[in-house]
């Protein structure tokens, strides 16, 4: 079977050329994206102009707009920042850890049932017990340079960096792009539509 060798990858700047040859046609090989991601060894030099932290919240920074077929960009989780449990609106999400963890834990999407469903023993006019709407399907925790691939197929996530001394940064590629998703609430299953916004683009402070 014929070597297929991909491009040599040694700069983020090497990565985001590729990332353009790869979404140059119509078709992304998503194996390859896989292997690209994982290709670009983490340096800071190369990515500290792209790290911004906030106090409250994680910040995404985009790094490039893949000639409007994906979103490239990084986000900067100080200690103990989590997202919410959300989706990622029928685009594919990669994943890639620059600096520190962040843990995964990955949902099922809720039942489409009533608050009510999720009553469990009932004893006499007592205490009753609800199940969360939403089940862990798993959990993992990343370290330097891996890359972590979703989908909505295969469920909902919540990312949290785990360290309360530490900050994380991570790599997000998503194809094709989305301004807006859904997050959910693990108990009753609510889903609420949210925008995601940018904190900087291309390195530049976004001014609301
Ligand atoms: O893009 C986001 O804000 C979700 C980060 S976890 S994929
Ligand atoms: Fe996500």
């Amino acid at each position: 079977k014929p070597l297929k060798y991909g491009p040599v990858i040694e700069t983020l700047n090497d990565l985001v050329a590729a990332l353009h040859q790869e979404f140059a046609t119509n078709y992304v090989n998503i194996e390859m994206v896989n292997h690209i991601m994982l290709s670009y060894k983490s340096n800071p030099k190369e990515w500290k102009k792209f790290a911004k932290f906030d106090r409250y919240k994680y910040t995404r920074n985009l790094v490039d707009a893949g000639n409007g077929k994906f979103n490239l960009m990084i986000l900067c989780w100080g200690e103990g920042h989590g997202s919410t449990i959300h989706d990622h609106s029928d685009s594919h999400c990669f994943m890639k850890m620059l600096k520190g963890e962040l843990t995964e834990t990955r949902f099922t999407w809720p039942e489409n049932t009533t608050a009510e469903d999720h009553l469990d023993t009932i004893p006499e006019g007592e205490e009753f017990e609800y199940h969360d709407a939403l089940q862990v399907i798993g959990q993992r925790t990343m370290g330097l340079n891996d890359v972590a691939y979703i989908n909505d197929n295969l469920g909902l996530h919540r990312v949290e960096n785990p360290s309360h001394s530490d900050t994380a940064i991570s790599l997000h590629l998503y194809c094709p792009p989305f301004d807006t998703c859904s997050m959910f609430e693990k108990t009753t299953g609510k889903r609420l539509k949210c925008n995601v916004t940018f904190w900087s683009k291309y390195g530049q402070k976004v001014e609301h």
